[in-house]
């Protein structure tokens, strides 16, 4: 299914059968039909309708995900992934009404929907093309960090003629890599900083997690809210270390504010911890087993929270840095 996204002030969400009429108003604009290839001028309003109800099945497949990007409410354009047979690969595609041009929301909304794509639908590569005289489009791809793969031409049913166009990919190891870093990562002291103009090297981020476990032997997961950084992956209630922190007590301190639970005294078991490249920081995890503690885990901070079974982890996407953890939990607890 498709799900709701943010992005600054934009909120993305599936199109409904009731946006049909605006829909309609905002693409029957020749400065919006002329740049969108399949699509005839005038555009009927009864293609609205069939548009939004093949979204809405494409969603339900899982082959396609349409987003209406809406701000206060209001629909603005729609932005989209068509995922190929595979399922590793989606085509991107948009477009925006003018009154909401030189905004910077389509790179917004982009942003969040390959992100989103990249991370928890897991697909390696975004593709996307444009007319050549489409500047507005490439600006947006390039600021984007697509690069030029190739040219082509395609029929463009409103200018009733072909037209060049440019095609583009966005790897997603050079998206995830050029991920701006958590804006709470510690920066290290002045004085650590060398002279000598060497480039920066990764810098390393200590993060704990708890894998908690029920009396069935279910793991606690937990889904990022959006608005943080990996969104709507799962993962191990925990947190970054501060400054004068030992790894136990900001795991406690971790599931008090996130959780609601109270782990002094319980036993926190280091289980294993993951040493990982993650993008703008190296990660240094350590894991600990936690059977005990008091109350019963609340989401305080916008998150979702599931017990899962060990033998379902891989059902739920999760940080690249988490994978290994899988088959070492599925183990401990088979
Ligand atoms: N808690 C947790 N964090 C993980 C896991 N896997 C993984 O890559 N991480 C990353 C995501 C974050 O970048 C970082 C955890 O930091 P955090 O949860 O305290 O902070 P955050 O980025 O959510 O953001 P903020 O609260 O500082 O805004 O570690 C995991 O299994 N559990």
């Amino acid at each position: 299914m498709t799900p709701e996204l943010k992005a600054g002030g934009l909120v993305l969400r599936a199109l409904q059968p009731e946006d049909a009429p605006a829909v309609h108003r905002l693409i029957n604009d020749w400065s919006v039909v002329r740049m969108l290839s399949r699509l005839p001028f005038p555009y009927p309003r009864d293609l609205a309708e069939q548009w939004i109800d093949s979204t809405r099945h494409d969603s339900a497949q899982g082959s396609a995900h349409h987003f209406a990007i809406t701000r206060d409410g209001s629909l603005l354009g729609a932005i989209g992934l068509v995922l190929s047979d595979d399922r590793r690969s989606g085509s991107l595609g948009y477009w925006l009404a003018p009154s909401a041009w030189g905004q910077g929301l389509t790179t917004q909304a982009a942003r969040r929907v390959i992100e989103w794509g990249l991370t928890v639908l897991r697909l390696e590569k975004i593709t996307a093309d444009a007319a050549q005289d489409n500047a507005a489009s490439l600006a947006v791809l390039t600021k984007l960090g697509f690069a030029k793969t190739g040219t082509s031409s395609r029929r463009f049913v409103s200018r009733g003629q072909d037209c060049p166009i440019d095609l583009l990919e966005l790897p997603r190891t050079t998206f995830l890599l050029e991920a701006q870093p958590p804006t709470e990562a510690p920066v290290p002291p002045a004085e650590a900083v060398p002279v000598a103009m060497e480039p920066p090297k990764p810098r390393t981020l200590l993060v704990v997690a708890a894998a908690l476990l029920d009396a069935q032997g279910r793991i606690l997961l937990a889904k990022r809210p959006e608005g943080k950084r990996l969104a709507g992956l799962w993962e191990f209630p925990g947190g970054k270390v501060e400054r004068d922190e030992t790894p136990e007590q900001a795991l406690i301190r971790e599931m008090r504010e996130e959780l609601g639970l109270d782990l002094t005294g319980s036993c926190l078991a280091p289980f294993t911890f993951v040493s990982e490249n993650a993008g703008p920081f190296h990660l240094l995890m350590p894991l600990y087993v936690v059977r005990r503690w008091r109350g019963v885990p609340t989401p305080r901070e916008g998150q979702t929270l599931e017990w899962v079974a060990a033998t379902d982890l891989g059902r739920y996407p999760m940080p690249d840095p988490d994978l290994p953890l899988i088959p070492l939990l599925q183990e401990l607890l088979g």
